[in-house]
């Protein structure tokens, strides 16, 4: 079979097909990378009208990793996929706790998510920081409530949630309060979406 083996030469073709599938789009040039990467990661362009970009994110969020800001993450699976590479080259880290025994022992005994509790954990440390939740809701709901007590006001929130039991409900907040993010309206999301929207991020620093 022909196929093309090149990686580069792959991500190249797949980015121009998906320049000519989204066509013109209101956004800065920064914003529609961050709408290629989404599309390119679920092969479906019909995200590009779900996204919700605050003015503030994308610069931010590009701000904040350059200087060497912490990644906080709701599970491993997103931090797995980020390119910590990159990450690391400007000093920056990547943490998530949800295994965490402290974690563990405190969910268990309030009969509440390992996500939240992670995150109810780590807000103090989250000032000026990029947040990125792809999988839990009550991680998002729990970090919305500590920006509204003034625990911690992140740089960049990336809030994309997926499924049925307070996903949409979670982003709608996200949206709603008015800060730095970007996120996926509805039921759909996922921690891949999280990874793209912070390796577009990375991607774009200043070199
Ligand atoms: C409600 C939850 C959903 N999880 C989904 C999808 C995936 N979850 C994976 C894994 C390995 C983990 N999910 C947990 C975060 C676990 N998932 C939940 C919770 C029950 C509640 C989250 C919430 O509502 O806020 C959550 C448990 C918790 O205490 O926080 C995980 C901790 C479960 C566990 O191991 O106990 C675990 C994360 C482990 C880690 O990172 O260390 C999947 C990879 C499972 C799979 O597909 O094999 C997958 C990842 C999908 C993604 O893109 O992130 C749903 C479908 C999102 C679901 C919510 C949907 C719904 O019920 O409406």
């Amino acid at each position: 079979m022909d196929f093309i083996q090149d990686p580069t030469a792959i991500e190249t073709k797949s980015m121009a097909i998906i320049d000519e599938l989204l066509g013109p789009l209101a956004v800065t040039a920064e914003e529609r990378n961050v709408i290629k990467r989404i599309v390119h990661t679920t092969g479906d362009p019909g995200f590009a009208e779900l996204v919700h970009l605050h003015p503030d994110a994308v610069p931010n969020g590009i701000a904040a990793l350059a200087r060497g800001a912490k990644i906080f993450t709701d599970v491993h699976m997103l931090a797995t996929g980020i390119k910590r590479n990159l990450v690391e080259e400007r000093g920056g880290d990547i943490i998530c706790a949800i295994r965490d025994s402290r974690v563990i022992e405190a969910a268990k005994a309030s009969g509440r998510t390992r996500a939240m509790t992670a995150f109810e954990l780590l807000a103090p440390e989250m000032d000026g920081a990029v947040v990125a939740i792809g999988n839990a809701p009550t991680a998002l709901f729990q970090l919305l409530d500590a920006i509204k007590k003034g625990i911690c006001l992140p740089a960049c929130v990336v809030g994309t949630p997926v499924g049925f039991v307070g996903a949409a409900e979670s982003k709608e907040c996200l949206i709603e309060a008015g800060i730095p993010a970007i996120s996926i309206r509805g039921t759909k999301g996922g921690s891949t979406i999280a990874v793209a929207i912070i390796n577009a991020l990375l991607l774009q620093m200043p070199k």
